[in-house]
């Protein structure tokens, strides 16, 4: 049997993590894991089941049970609570400006993490490859996968692209309102992982001068690069049924 793919992805806010993530999986025909989608469904969770984010044991208590479907396909990449899809509930503003009270909870951290290496080994066997990308998952979650991916762009690219994805603009006052869900977060993010340095071993792709597909290609290389050998006997043993 052929041992599936894994690759992991971290980077800052607007670096194009997800939106190349799933382009990547889609490539490749792997499954996808958005550990982001994670961190927000509990954020939106515990905001309306009235838990205060600050209780640190209470929002853990939530994590532990959180009724959270994830859907794995890149191209169908869903994220529903109790049944129902909150894909969209999950990247309002409102999300975005506390979302990281919960993900610098460490002991929420260290549940979703699990949760995290259980999916990957899942979604790796049925996809015969998996896709899994946030902000430590080259360093703490799977440190082990197979290509380790830190995908960064500069400030000014990141906050502009942010900008142009909530508001179609990226005029200065626009630029200017996304400020927080780009620079204030990465920054309380960071005070938890370590997401702006590749680590040892981890390949450093910088977009500020790539467009979309041009990221979507140098994602590419990099997994063909290190596991090519590999990717036609994991998409075989996909086929075949192996991993089931
Ligand atoms: N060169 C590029 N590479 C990647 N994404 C780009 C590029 N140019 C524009 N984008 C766009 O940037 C936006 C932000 O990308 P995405 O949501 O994937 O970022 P992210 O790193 O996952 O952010 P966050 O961690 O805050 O969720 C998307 O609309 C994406 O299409
Ligand atoms: N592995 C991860 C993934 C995400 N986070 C945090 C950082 C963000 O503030 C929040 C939402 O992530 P996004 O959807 O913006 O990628 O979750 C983390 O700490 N670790």
């Amino acid at each position: 049997m052929v041992a599936p793919v894994v690759v992991a992805i971290d980077g800052p806010s607007g670096s194009g993590k997800s939106s190349v993530s799933r382009a990547v999986a889609g490539h490749f025909g792997f499954g996808y894991l958005d550990t982001g989608a994670m961190y927000r469904a509990l954020t939106l969770w515990c905001v309306r089941s009235g838990i205060d984010l600050a209780d640190q044991d209470a929002v853990a208590g939530a994590a532990e049970d959180l009724p959270l479907g994830l859907g794995a396909d890149p191209q169908d990449a869903s994220v529903e609570l109790d049944g129902e899809d909150v894909s969209a509930a999950i990247r309002t503003s409102e999300v975005s400006a506390v979302v990281s009270t919960v993900a610098t909870n460490l002991q929420v951290r260290a549940i979703l993490q699990q949760q995290q290496r259980d999916l990957i080994e899942v979604l790796a066997d049925d996809f015969g490859g998996v896709v899994a990308e946030g902000r430590d998952i080259t360093t703490v979650v799977a440190p082990d996968a197979d290509v380790r991916i830190l995908l960064t762009a500069s400030e000014e690219a990141r906050l502009a692209r942010r900008s142009t994805q909530l508001h179609g603009t990226s005029d200065a006052a626009t630029v200017a309102a996304v400020h927080d869900e780009v620079v204030r977060r990465d920054r309380d993010d960071s005070t938890v992982s370590q997401f702006t340095v590749a680590a040892d071993g981890v390949v450093l792709v910088d977009t500020s001068d790539l467009d979309f597909d041009g990221s979507v290609a140098a994602v590419v290389s990099a997994v063909v690069a290190a596991v090519g050998d590999r990717l036609a006997a994991a998409v075989e043993g996909r086929a075949a049924g192996e991993g089931q």
